[in-house]
């Protein structure tokens, strides 16, 4: 079948765009707040309610048993991603953004058949910007197509990093002394949105060139790998090698020498992978 997918890509569309109202919703009400991983790591009931509403319609849709689901907040025993069509979802990208009220907060859909992403939906809810890109058709904003920038000196860059939810002192150290490095090659500027999901977005329309992480989840950049793909850009591991959904590293970029010259300087630490590998040895292609 050509297009075998077109109907579920539409239907996350929706369904993210439901989930982020929900959210909208929710934002200025008074809420318990939860951690998790750690003292920093948050999730709220909306957290929760989001992922049940967007796996609930899915499933409605599409059947109990026909797919399945890795969600942020239902995903205990580790992520297992088979051949079958799988959906992974982040219902709250960003939840201490929308504790706190700042401003970027994402709804990330993504779905993978056979281990590979097929598309990816990301909606910035409180910015009213759907984002969705399907793997050779492109990637759009608001329905308006979207690309990467071609700054290819680092020196005009600008780059995004975020810090994560573990304070390890070892691990904030070379997080910042990344920053320094790259701050100090000298870049522009450094951004963070506080969203992975957004991050990428921001590579994808061109607005920073690249965003890297240690220590996101599958669920947070997914969808945003489709996006940036489909813009033009370039979804490696921090190292230069393949990217692995279930690494918990990955760099995205409107191009390889921007990739290239941010890997000089990053410090990579371990974080336990996502599906519970250990000592997968990760390649380097630079
Ligand atoms: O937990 P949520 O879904 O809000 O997502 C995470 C962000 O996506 C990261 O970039 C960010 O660095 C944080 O780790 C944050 O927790
Ligand atoms: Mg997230």
């Amino acid at each position: 079948m050509a297009d075998e997918w077109q109907e579920a890509y539409e239907f996350a569309v929706e369904v993210a765009r439901k989930a982020g109202m929900v959210i909208k919703q929710e934002i200025d009400k008074e809420m318990k707040v939860l951690t998790k991983s750690s003292t920093v790591d948050l999730v709220t009931k909306t957290d929760e309610r989001v992922e049940k509403i967007i796996i609930g319609s899915l499933k409605t849709k599409f059947g109990e048993k026909a797919h399945k689901f890795i969600g942020e907040e239902s995903t205990e025993k580790g992520c297992e991603l088979t051949d079958a069509p799988t959906w992974i979802i982040d219902p709250v990208d960003g939840t201490t953004n929308f504790v706190h009220g700042f401003p970027f907060v994402a709804v990330s859909i993504a779905f993978a058949v056979k281990k590979e992403l097929e598309f990816g939906v990301v909606y910035s809810c409180l910015e009213d910007k759907m984002y969705r890109a399907r793997n050779g058709k492109g990637a759009f904003c608001n329905d308006e197509p979207i690309s990467v920038s071609d700054v290819k000196d680092i020196t005009k860059s600008i780059i995004i990093s975020e810090h994560g939810t573990d304070r390890t002192p070892a691990k904030v150290e070379k997080i910042f002394s990344t920053m320094q490095k790259i701050l100090c090659i000298p870049v522009h500027g450094l951004r963070g949105s506080g969203t992975a999901a957004t991050n990428m977005c921001l590579v994808a329309t061109g607005a920073v060139e690249a965003f890297f992480e240690i220590g996101i989840h599958c669920w947070d950049v997914a969808a945003g790998a489709v996006i940036v793909r489909e813009a033009g850009g370039i979804v490696l591991d921090v190292s230069g090698g393949p990217f692995d959904l279930m690494s918990r590293r990955m760099l995205s970029a409107n191009h390889e020498d921007i990739a290239k010259r941010i890997i000089k300087e990053i410090e990579v630490f371990e974080v336990p992978r996502d599906d519970g590998v250990k000592h997968l040895q990760q390649p380097s292609s630079f």
